[in-house]
């Protein structure tokens, strides 16, 4: 049936996989994907939003690669919100409420419209290996089809279990079945496995909801977007979520279900996020707190169903149902469905090479909550970076590695397989001690241009990103070499409570100020003149904000991992023998051999291996 060889074939068409096949495809790479429902391309397992906090950051930067998922983000968005706007650029998170079936309709029709993709629909079964390297996959039907690499992205479908309340059954998601055979190959092939959680909230039907007694969350007034292309428009209008919070009562009643929790009677074994706890895990685990937040959002345009953000819950469904009733706003609340949790099989991330390529087996690539992850944003870069890397070893070119200072991706790649994780990892600003260079309105200038050359990102798009920072240098060198006499000035800084100047000065210092802002430097009729008379757009002139206000931070920044990536080009050999090294820890030497750095900066990043571990190191390699 098949009888080509295929370049690239992707495992699963979640997230991970759709970005996948997507980079491998417009690379060039003759890619097949094969999924067990073609219905579900880019299903968003949980909550209906995109972005967030250093989520929104990952997308910017898939987008600025070249991938999709920014782009489809915004033609499917009903809301769009800059998170942590009071705080730095650094912590500024764009995040979209989005179109649940929009969002997947619009990922199928990219990816039918994306030349050297074809697509199956059926459960893969099994790796076809020969020695070492992998050559194709089979499928429960028993199809064969060879193939020079295989990037699996299984989500949470290897042996999926289920779990709502005492009763408990196999499956991949809500509705679809768990997939079989891959984890048991794996493991005889060598490869490490372990067990993972997570839990959905229930879906509900709006008609049967009183918003009147919730808060309403609107989008932001001049709502953004994710792309840095012009695909879409900033949203015209969109839809409000609503907060309402639950309650002593309401906790006493999930309490009621407790002995029946897969959670608290042992069923449940596996670690789930910790960050995104289940509402049984906060009434316990925070029992002074009397009330939790609850985000009513809608999934979609025009349906009427809402997603309980906060409530995420495998209490049976009875308990669920009856403690959300004695929430303010659902009083007569009907369910589409209730609230569960899934366990499922990972495989510990250190088991994989920068290019996200398995160690064990040449060609095997994982990407996606597979490795560990938890969230579509930390998936779908993976996906981006494996179908990248696998196209470019098909090509016989050199991997694309993304280092911690120019990437959230490359920070989330290099945390995973360095340091691995034992629960669900997902990416917070924290993570990355770069984060004043790794912005969201940066991500254009940081990755557009590898982008472009891995051939990923167009001409267009590049062309966009050194126009807009062009014109945001020549704005901000505007500052730099623009006067203001003190009569203009003083009564704007008065204003702000910035103390007044006693003679002419640059615009640039008074801008620097840290209580003064675009809006009043715009005050000054020259500021003003010349956003008119090159006719600055939104993007520029945010871009100008940040460079003016934040340069001292960003060159410090910049200064920092200048001197902390020398350790990045000190490279280790492969087949490096660490039992000679007497002098380092058994506990430094151990994990090292398992791990395999490939740099000594790497090495200095895996736990148990210290500063001093690294000294010996270095003297051992004559430096
Ligand atoms: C119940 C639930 C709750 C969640 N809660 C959260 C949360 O609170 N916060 C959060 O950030 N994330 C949450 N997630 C996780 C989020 O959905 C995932 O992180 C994200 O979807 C992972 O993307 P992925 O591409 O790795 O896998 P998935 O989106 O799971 O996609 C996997 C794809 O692979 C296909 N597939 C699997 N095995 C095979 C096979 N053998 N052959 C062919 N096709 C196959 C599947 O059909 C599917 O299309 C939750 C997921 C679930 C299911």
């Amino acid at each position: 049936m098949f009888n080509e060889v295929y370049d690239v074939i992707v495992v699963g068409a979640g997230h991970a996989g759709s970005e996948a096949a997507a980079a491998a495809a417009n690379m060039g790479s003759k890619t097949l994907l094969v999924t067990m429902n073609l219905q579900n391309i880019a299903q968003m397992s949980c909550n209906p939003a995109m972005g967030g906090i250093a989520k929104g950051q990952i997308v910017r930067e898939i987008d600025a690669l070249g991938g999709y998922s920014g782009i489809v983000s915004d033609t499917s968005a009903i809301q769009f919100k800059m998170l942590n706007k009071s705080k730095g650029p650094a912590m500024w998170s764009p995040r979209v409420q989005s179109d649940r079936m929009r969002f997947a309709e619009d990922w199928r029709m990219l990816l039918e419209q994306t030349k050297n993709l074809d697509f199956y629909q059926e459960m893969v079964s099994g790796l076809l290996v020969e020695g070492d390297k992998v050559v194709g996959v089979k499928t429960s039907l028993g199809v064969e089809v060879r193939g020079k690499s295989v990037v699996l992205t299984n989500g949470t479908f290897l042996n999926g279990l289920i779990h709502i309340g005492d009763k408990n059954f196999g499956g991949g998601r809500a509705g679809e079945k768990a997939a079989t055979g891959i984890t048991e190959q794996l493991v005889d092939l060598g490869f490490d496995s372990g067990r993972m959680k997570t839990g959905t909230p229930p879906r509900v039907d709006g008609r049967s909801l009183d918003f009147s007694k919730m808060v309403e969350q609107p989008g932001d007034e001049n709502p953004e977007k994710f792309s840095y292309l012009d695909v879409t428009k900033p949203l015209k209008d969109q839809r409000s979520c609503h907060m309402s919070y639950t309650s002593p009562l309401v906790h006493d009643l999930l309490r009621e279900g407790f002995d029946r929790s897969p959670m608290f009677n042992g069923r449940i074994k596996s670690l789930g996020p910790r960050y995104c706890p289940s509402i049984e895990d906060k009434i316990n685990r925070f029992a002074d707190k009397d009330r939790h937040q609850l985000f009513v959002e809608p999934e979609g345009w025009n349906t009427v169903e809402y997603y309980i953000n906060g409530f995420s819950t495998s209490l049976p469904e009875d308990v669920q149902f009856k403690a959300l009733r004695s929430v303010a706003g659902f009083e007569n609340v009907k369910f589409f469905r209730p609230g569960y949790a899934i366990e499922y099989d990972y495989f510990p991330p250190t088991q994989l090479k920068h290019t996200l390529e398995t160690k064990l087996v040449s060609g095997l690539y994982f990407a996606g909550q597979i490795n560990g992850t938890t969230g579509y944003e930390e998936a779908a870069s993976q996906g981006l970076m494996a179908g990248i890397n696998a196209s470019l070893k098909v090509q016989e070119n050199e991997p694309f590695i993304l280092k911690r200072d120019e990437a959230y991706i490359g920070v989330l790649i290099d945390d995973l397989i360095t340091k691995g994780t034992e629960e669900p990892y997902r990416m917070f600003t924290s993570r990355a001690e770069y984060r004043t260079l790794l912005r969201q309105d940066n991500a254009d200038l940081r990755l557009t241009p590898k982008g472009f050359e891995l051939g990923l990102a167009s001409e267009k798009r590049l062309k966009r990103m050194e126009q807009k920072h062009e014109s945001a240098k020549e704005f901000v060198s505007f500052f730099e070499n623009t006067s203001v006499k003190p009569e203009e000035i003083n009564p704007i800084l008065e204003s702000k409570k910035s103390s007044p100047v006693n003679q002419s000065g640059k615009l640039f210092k008074i801008f620097a100020r840290p209580n003064i802002e675009m809006d009043d430097v715009r005050k000054v009729e020259s500021v003003e003149a010349y956003i008119q008379e090159h006719n600055l757009d939104r993007e520029v002139i945010e871009q100008t904000e940040i460079q003016v206000k934040y340069s001292g931070y960003i060159a410090k920044e910049k200064n920092n991992a200048d001197k902390l990536s020398r350790l990045e080009y000190v490279k280790i050999p492969a087949d490096f023998d660490y039992s000679k090294i007497k002098s380092m820890s058994f506990e430094a030497r151990e994990k090292l051999k398992k791990i395999q750095p490939t740099t000594v900066s790497q090495a200095s990043r895996i736990s148990g291996v210290s500063p001093n571990d690294i000294s010996v190191l270095l003297v051992y390699m004559g430096r």
